[in-house]
């Protein structure tokens, strides 16, 4: 998170009073993340997060993510729970804004990824991937190839304040990836932001995945994608070929790939890493005046777009023939 909207003590208090949670013991915001406000919440009944959700959340797709994370967890995934209030329903609102309480997970986010981290995500994502199979809802993924152009078109003007060169290189990738976007590979429900941050581990073993407020129904190998963009590169945006290798070698045990995948996934890696340098771009040039957020830098996701762009094929990632 970060925090956008503030909370007033009198609203909270009275917004707990729908729930049987015991009283109020504290609330205090929390820096991570950048889409929703997020708080620690502790009362008599023990620890919880309030989401207050912001600007990229749609209230309509609300009830998916809520009802994505229950049926994850009946599934073994250990994912936060959503709290419902005394008239049984886990969405209200806060400060003007749709709210929920959910249950604390355990664990905390590894800031620099080894092999063995990313060995563990690939085996959680075919597992999450496996478990959301026969999740009934659907939710079309909005920041995909469709979603692209439109996003940076609420900005382009201004791309060279941020990268020389950054508007003809984010254009010029648009017209490849809008014509070489793989259609018709195994799909169903995807977490689409499954970061370091969003994976909390204690040891080498994951304890919990948060954050599904991305999640959507798009291709399997773009969900894994997104995770080698943001696990398989160093801190200078550098490719770490044996991290790759673990992600993909750990995901294919348990949900092979099929050969379609494969040769789609530099495309997938291209489009992934743009679409975060994307969202990351508009973030960048449009931070809330009084938010509490730290926006993330768009230039390491134009680093590792250059990257992918210099891929032959699925074999610099160590798949494929
Ligand atoms: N269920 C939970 N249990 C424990 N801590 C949590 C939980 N949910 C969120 N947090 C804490 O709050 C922080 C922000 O949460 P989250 O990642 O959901 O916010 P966000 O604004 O959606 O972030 P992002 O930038 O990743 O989209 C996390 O990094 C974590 O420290
Ligand atoms: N995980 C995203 C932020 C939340 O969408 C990023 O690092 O750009």
């Amino acid at each position: 998170m970060a925090v956008y909207t503030l909370v007033d003590d009198e609203e909270l208090i009275a917004f707990l009073a729908t729930y049987d949670l015991g009283p109020l013991l504290s609330c205090k915001g929390i820096a991570e993340g950048v889409e929703n406000s997020n708080y620690y919440l502790h009362t008599g009944a023990g620890s919880f997060i309030l989401t207050l959700y912001e600007k990229r959340v749609a209230e309509a797709d609300l009830p998916f993510f809520l009802n994505l994370m229950e049926h994850l967890a009946a599934r073994g995934v250990t994912c936060p729970l959503p709290v419902k209030n005394c008239a049984g329903l886990a969405l209200g609102r806060l400060a003007g804004r749709p709210a929920v309480i959910v249950t604390f997970l355990d664990g905390y986010s590894i800031h620099h990824p080894e092999i063995a981290h990313c060995a563990a995500l690939g085996a959680n994502l075919a597992q999450l991937h496996l478990a959301g199979a026969d999740f009934a809802q659907r939710r079309r993924n909005a920041l995909s190839v469709e979603g692209w152009r439109p996003l940076f078109s609420t900005c382009a003007s201004r791309a060279e304040e941020v990268a020389t060169g950054l508007r003809a290189l984010v254009d010029a990738e648009l017209d490849h990836l809008e014509r070489n976007w793989p259609r018709d590979l195994p799909s169903g429900v995807i977490h689409a932001d499954l970061f370091p941050d969003n994976v909390f581990f204690l040891g080498e073993r994951i304890s919990g995945l948060i954050d599904f407020y991305f999640a959507c129904t798009d291709a399997y190998a773009y969900d894994l994608a997104i995770c080698l963009n943001a696990w398989c590169f160093d801190a200078e945006h550098r490719y770490q070929p044996d991290k790759g290798a673990a992600l993909l070698d750990a995901y294919r045990r348990i949900r092979p790939l099929s050969s379609a995948e494969i040769e789609a996934f530099p495309t997938l890696a291209r489009g992934a890493a743009l679409r975060f340098l994307l969202t990351r771009y508009v973030d960048w040039l449009n931070v809330p005046p009084g938010a509490l957020v730290r926006p993330k830098d768009p230039r390491e996701y134009l680093a590792k777009l250059r990257f992918h762009q210099s891929a032959a094929d699925a074999r610099v990632y160590g798949v494929g023939a």
